[in-house]
């Protein structure tokens, strides 16, 4: 298959960790003989540097020109004090709002590898398998007005019915290929978009008769989550609980730096990214998990291309490398040899062409 893929590493960490992704992309096309046709565009603040925007007209023209977009992080503190259009931020939620990426899917899966990192008991922690769908285009994050005067600022929560529709549907269609539960999260007690997003969830549920419903408020949910995340299957739930949420969920598996994500709108256009952020407090030092960043690679290759295998490969080779003892900086209590971002990447590599190998044997074999 031949593919164009839009890289925009973005700004901290991001270059660092998408460079990982793409030497695990470009093993996977020469073993499966893919052609990844890879276009560099900035995003971020270092969009902001070279163009004073954080998402340049080059780059929007380069990912309609692409297949799918893997995206690195943006942000830090060198662009704290910019006003709002030329925060890194802004470019993130510009491409998300652009491309009208409205779900984004962020699935959590115990690590056996990783068990004894997480602040859950191991017995707990190794059956977590859940998905968390947020949306991503609306809510608090794009609501008008948004404003602020010396003595106020003000931010504005609006839901669509079709905004809720959408992503609730996306939930359900996800549950019917899992264990079918859905868990809609919200704030029903207290927020006017929270009460029409329950009485979506309540709508729609009669067109998926398979699928088991629940509804839990969001200070609730954020509890279970820590207490006892088995109960989940799918949770989906609005952008700002989303994002909440999701890092909360992340310490599950033992570190942010293992959780990738897919925005993706219906037709199956997308943009993979790792949940977390630019990192600044590592940037520059080689020490990143680029765990997320090439497991959101693989979710690019299963969501977008419908290249299963491959996408499981790359997963089956990060587990390896956990597995045989390696891990990076923010894993340091796993028990396990730390190791640079540069040398975790190449033992991926390693365990894909190990594999490689193996299977030219077995055929000499046959
Ligand atoms: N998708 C994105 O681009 C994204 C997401 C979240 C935050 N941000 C931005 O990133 C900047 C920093 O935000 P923050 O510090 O609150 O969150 P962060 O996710 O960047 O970092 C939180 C903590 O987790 C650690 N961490 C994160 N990713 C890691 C990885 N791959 N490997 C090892 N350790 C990792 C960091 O060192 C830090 O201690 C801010 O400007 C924020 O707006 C961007
Ligand atoms: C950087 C920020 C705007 C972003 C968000 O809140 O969506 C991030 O936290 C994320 O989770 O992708
Ligand atoms: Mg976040």
């Amino acid at each position: 298959m031949k593919k164009t893929i839009a890289v925009l590493p973005g700004d901290g960490i991001g270059p660092e960790v998408t460079d990982a992704a793409v030497q695990v992309l470009q093993s996977i096309a020469m073993r499966y003989g893919h052609t990844f046709h890879l276009k560099h565009a900035l995003i971020g603040g270092s969009a902001v540097d070279a163009h004073n925007n954080p998402l340049p007209d080059e780059t929007i023209a380069a990912c309609e020109a692409s297949d799918a977009i893997l995206l690195g992080a943006v942000g830090g503190s060198k662009w704290d004090q910019n006003p709002g259009h030329l925060r890194p931020e802004k470019g993130l939620l510009n491409i998300r709002k652009h491309f009208d990426l409205f779900a984004n899917i962020r699935p959590l899966k115990a690590i056996p590898a990783l068990l004894g990192s997480s602040p859950l008991k191991e017995e707990v922690a190794k059956e977590v398998d859940m998905v968390i769908v947020r949306e991503l285009t609306s809510g608090l994050y794009f609501g008008e007005p948004k404003r602020r005067t010396e003595k106020a600022g003000v931010d504005t929560l609006v839901y669509t019915r079709d905004e809720i529709e959408r992503i609730v549907d996306q939930a359900f269609e996800i549950a019917r290929g899992r264990r079918g539960k859905v868990t809609s999260v919200d704030k029903a007690n207290v927020l006017e978009t929270s009460k029409l997003w329950r009485e979506v969830v309540e709508e729609r549920k009669a067109f998926y008769p398979d699928v088991e419903v629940e509804h839990m408020l969001v200070d609730s949910a954020a509890m279970k989550l820590i207490t006892d995340p088995r109960a989940f299957d799918v949770m989906v739930t609005e952008n700002m609980f989303g994002d909440i949420l999701s890092d909360e969920a992340s310490v599950i598996t033992g570190s942010l730096g293992m959780l990738p994500s897919a925005s993706v709108r219906s037709d199956g256009f997308g943009l993979y990214e790792p949940v977390h952020g630019s990192a600044p407090d590592i940037a520059g030092q080689n020490k990143a998990n680029p765990s997320a960043a090439i497991l959101s690679a693989a979710m690019m290759l299963r969501y977008s291309f419908g290249m299963h295998t491959e996408a499981a490969a790359i997963e089956e080779a990060v587990m390896s490398v956990l597995e045989d003892g390696y891990c990076t900086g923010d894993l340091s209590d796993a028990g396990k040899q730390v190791v640079s971002t540069e040398r975790f990447v190449t033992k991926v590599v390693e365990e894909l062409e190990r594999e490689l190998v193996s299977e030219h044997i077995m055929y000499s074999y046959v």
